[in-house]
């Protein structure tokens, strides 16, 4: 019988870089956490311990360092291509490079002064293979988001074990957790600035959250679905959207007891279990993911 090695990667996960331009007085701040996956000429390794094609993950870490100084971190994307580029280039052994970063925002308080804002995190995906094409998915996790009204659910299925109430009137909140492909586009550049990714990003969160709270909901599926439209139509560089909503049920507290009624004042905001829709909204033709995804 045979064994064979089936797929594999190796990398540095999270290494935590924090970035400060000094612009005088006024300091600028790039706080991410930069995961790197490698993979290539990895049969021996995992056969004998022949570390000939390994490069060590210690030695990944020290260029997510030494690159944020020697390049600074503008956009997420841009560094991770660089990052994934420059392993995939450099080294003969390494046919496939993923880059994954998170960013976490700032708020200014002062020229050099921040407070850390919110729970929501800036995401990125790229991946970059030895026949030059790369792949790069953009994102978010974490963004919080509640509609007081404006949503329903009822008409579902009944079964022995339904007991839900049909809700013509309820609370919607969730934890946005978005992700969306970029197409792939000609011609590449060192820097991998091909591309607005700053503006891209903020013009699709936007779309996100404007979605969010213009659907009148007759579920979360159907609000899943609009915010992954909404994007799509008004950005022509992203060709996927994946969404993962879970629902964070928000119950009404039987006051009766107390001798007091509860006209959707009073809730009850419950952590688990919870409600999960996920989700994929694509352009009609969007051309294959390749590796984006994984
Ligand atoms: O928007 C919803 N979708 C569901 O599928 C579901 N299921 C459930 O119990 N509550 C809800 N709400």
């Amino acid at each position: 019988m045979a064994i064979v090695l089936g797929p594999n990667r190796y990398g540095k996960a999270e290494t935590r870089v924090v970035h400060v331009t000094r612009d005088g007085e006024v300091h600028h701040l790039k706080d991410c956490n930069v995961s790197v996956s490698l993979s290539g000429e990895m049969e021996q390794v995992h056969r004998s311990g022949d570390n000939a094609a390994v490069l060590p993950t210690d030695s990944q870490k020290n260029t997510v360092y030494a690159f944020a100084k020697k390049h600074g971190i503008g956009e997420i994307e841009e560094f991770a291509l660089l990052l994934a580029r420059h392993f995939v280039d450099s080294q003969p052994t390494i046919h496939h490079a993923r880059v994954a970063v998170e960013e976490y925002g700032w708020e200014r308080r002062g020229p050099h002064s921040f407070a850390r804002s919110g729970t929501e995190v800036r995401t990125c995906v790229v991946h970059h293979d030895r026949d030059g094409s790369s792949a790069v998915v953009s994102g978010l996790r974490d963004l919080v988001v509640l509609n007081s009204t404006g949503s329903e659910f009822h008409g579902f299925v009944q079964d022995e074990y339904t007991t839900l109430a049909p809700a013509t009137d309820r609370v919607l909140a969730t934890a946005v957790t978005a992700r969306w492909r970029h197409a792939p586009y000609a011609g590449r550049t060192g820097s991998g600035g091909e591309r607005d990714y700053g503006r891209s990003y903020a013009e699709a969160r936007e779309c996100l959250l404007d979605a969010f709270a213009g659907t009148h909901s007759l579920s979360l599926q159907q609000t899943l679905f609009a915010m992954g439209e909404r994007v799509l139509l008004a950005r022509p560089e992203i060709c996927e959207v994946r969404l993962e909503l879970p629902n964070k049920h928000h119950f009404l507290v039987d006051l009766a007891p107390f001798g007091m009624d509860n006209d959707n004042e009073v809730y009850f905001a419950a952590d688990r279990p919870y409600g999960l829709i996920e989700g994929a909204v694509l352009r009609d033709g969007a051309p294959p993911a390749g590796p984006a995804w994984d």
